[in-house]
């Protein structure tokens, strides 16, 4: 089981796998929800709830699968409701399969709001008492650990407080060990919490209750972590909520947020330190498993969340980064990036020019000359902030630093669109020639392609590909394409992005014509020269590197 320093623990439950996967767009395979599990046990999470064992095939299977190969740290957690109305607890299908995913911690959520007993379960409200403390009592009796999920509870001591406050009792008294207030609905504000956790934490003194007190917070006002904030204020010791927030609605509270705020700023220990330092890389991870683009703007963890865009702002930031930062990027393993725009001074350049590995000084007449070249070429429409290896072959060039590897002499595509059916086999309709000049010969290629960026991208590798051989691990990745003055119909201005690859790093660079070829064209020559620029910086550093070596050796 996960240890936390004693000073001030707060216990983080993390529910991606049960609540955030009720968010609409995300579903989860078996294998993506233990591939987030192990992530989770990996970050020090200490309760992982993995699912409703018995509402799905998929939940059981994981169930299973975790009984076979436990986690390592993480206490896994099943999910479940009270006993239906009028049933015993023990004769409960359900409760039986929450029993058989063998896990020693079990939560069950049950009615706190008098509303959905009337009307949701359509009970009284001693019954629904009596449900929740006979399923505490049976699963007690069956040797589990119990959580209580107090469903609705805002807004259910919100409209019958004496009412609420008894079933929290029958959680209590039937054996729960922690008691976590849920604010459901997610429309609760900081100063209710604040008031309403106050108002239990009273109660349990008074009745002597030793249970602990957790707090499950969804984010439909957007104050999701401030309510948790406010909640572990008043006392409470568990933070339930997921991964970047996802959840049904609006979401849950991000623990992405929350835990760093509690621990960061108001010295709570969620996480040990050094895994503290995991967050982003986990938040980025959950993301691509759960197939949603991630938010470069998130607080903390998001790619933007430490980028200096404006000339004033980077200016400072060399200076002192405390300037225009929260809290240092590296203690939740975020990183400060220099954005280049229209927006840019001297410093971002600079600070452009260390991160390519560029020696240049604030009195070299380059640096403002690369400045004035970026906001021009800025005002005709190109955008260096996401074309940054486009930027890099700007600075280099300006600099008298571009290598030429290759000048293209002309080129030529036919598109072939006049059949009324297009042919579904046909996989090409575009022929592109090019002319290149290599070492000082001319060489002229043809390809085919399924369009003419693909035809003229495929004419241009086959020229080349013989001279670098490189290129032929190089591929497109993305393509975006932007019309820049949407008034000028089809003569418009486009922007056009390609991000390339080369299976293991990715790089973007722009074009701009009104010419959407001309402007495509751009960019993937530009991603060529880049993809080359860089090979070849990595391996002047691996054989400078095993030079430094052998000289130790
Ligand atoms: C606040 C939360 O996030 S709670 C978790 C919500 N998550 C989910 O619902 C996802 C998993 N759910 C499921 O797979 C299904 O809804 C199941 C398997 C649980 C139930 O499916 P069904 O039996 O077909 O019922 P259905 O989904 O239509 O309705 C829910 C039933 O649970 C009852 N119920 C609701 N809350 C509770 C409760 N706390 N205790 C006991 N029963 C409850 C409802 O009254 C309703 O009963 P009814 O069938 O007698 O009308
Ligand atoms: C239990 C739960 O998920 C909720 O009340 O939001």
């Amino acid at each position: 089981m996960t240890t936390l320093s004693p000073s001030k623990p707060i216990w983080i439950y993390d529910t991606t796998l049960r609540d955030g996967a009720q968010r609409e767009g995300i579903s989860l395979s078996l294998d993506d929800k233990l591939r987030i599990a192990r992530r989770l046990d990996r970050l020090g999470i200490p309760f992982i709830e993995g699912g409703w064992p018995g509402a799905n095939p998929k939940d059981v299977q994981f169930f299973w699968h975790l009984k076979e190969q436990p986690l390592t740290q993480a206490a896994l957690v099943a999910f479940c409701s009270t006993r239906r109305p009028n049933t015993k607890a023990a004769e409960d299908p359900m409760l039986q399969a929450i029993l058989s995913a063998g896990t020693e911690w079990i939560t069950f959520f049950g009615k706190s709001w008098d509303l959905h007993v009337t009307e949701g379960l359509h009970t009284t409200l001693e019954e629904n008492r009596a449900m929740i403390a006979d399923t505490a009592e049976y699963l007690r009796s069956q040797g589990r650990r119990i959580m209580y999920d107090a469903e609705h509870w805002f807004d259910g001591y919100k409209k019958n407080p004496h009412y609420a406050l008894s079933t929290l009792d029958a959680a209590v008294q039937a054996g729960a060990e922690w008691v976590i207030l849920c604010d459901t609905n997610g429309g609760s504000l900081p100063y209710e919490i604040n008031a309403i956790v106050r108002d239990v934490q009273a109660h349990f003194q008074q009745q002597q209750y030793t249970v602990k007190l957790g707090i499950h917070p969804h984010n439909d006002s957007d104050t999701a972590v401030a309510n948790a904030i406010a909640a572990v204020q008043e006392g409470a010791q568990m933070v339930q909520g997921t991964i970047n927030g996802y959840g049904e609605r609006c979401g849950n509270v991000n623990l992405c947020s929350a835990i760093p705020n509690l621990q960061l700023k108001l010295g709570y220990s969620c996480l040990a330190e050094e895994q503290l330092a995991n967050l982003t890389e986990t938040s980025r991870f959950v993301s691509e498993v759960v197939n949603l683009a991630p938010n470069h703007h998130a607080p903390f963890v998001g790619r933007s969340a430490f980028a200096h865009k404006g000339g004033i702002h980077v200016s400072a930031v060399a200076r002192n980064p405390l300037t225009y930062e929260h809290l240092q990027p590296e203690k939740i393993g975020n990183q400060r990036r220099i954005v280049v725009s229209d927006q840019a001074g001297l410093s971002n350049i600079l600070a452009k020019a260390r991160s390519f590995g560029i020696d240049l000084d604030k009195q070299n007449p380059a640096c403002r000359q690369i400045l004035d070249r970026l906001k021009e070429l800025e005002n005709q429409g190109y955008q260096f902030e996401g074309a940054e290896a486009s930027f890099e072959l700007l600075m280099r060039s300006t600099l008298g630093q571009a290598q030429s590897w290759f000048e293209i002499k002309g080129f030529n595509v036919h598109c072939d669109m006049g059949a009324s059916t297009p042919d579904p086999t046909m996989t090409s309709n575009a022929l592109a020639t090019i002319k290149v000049r290599v070492n000082g010969r001319d060489f002229l290629e043809v390809a085919e392609g399924n369009g003419p960026v693909a035809a003229l991208d495929a004419a241009l590798r086959k020229a080349l590909v013989k001279f670098y051989p490189e290129i032929g691990s190089f591929y497109l990745t993305d393509y975006k394409v932007r019309i820049l003055d949407g008034t000028a119909g089809t003569s418009a201005k486009t922007r056009v992005l390609v991000e390339s690859s080369d299976g293991l790093n990715r790089w973007t660079t722009v074009g701009v014509s009104t010419n959407i070829l001309d402007a495509s064209y751009q960019a993937v020559v530009e991603g060529l020269e880049y993809g080359l620029l860089f090979v070849h910086k990595t391996q002047e550093k691996d054989s400078s590197q095993s030079v430094n070596l052998a000289s130790f050796g």
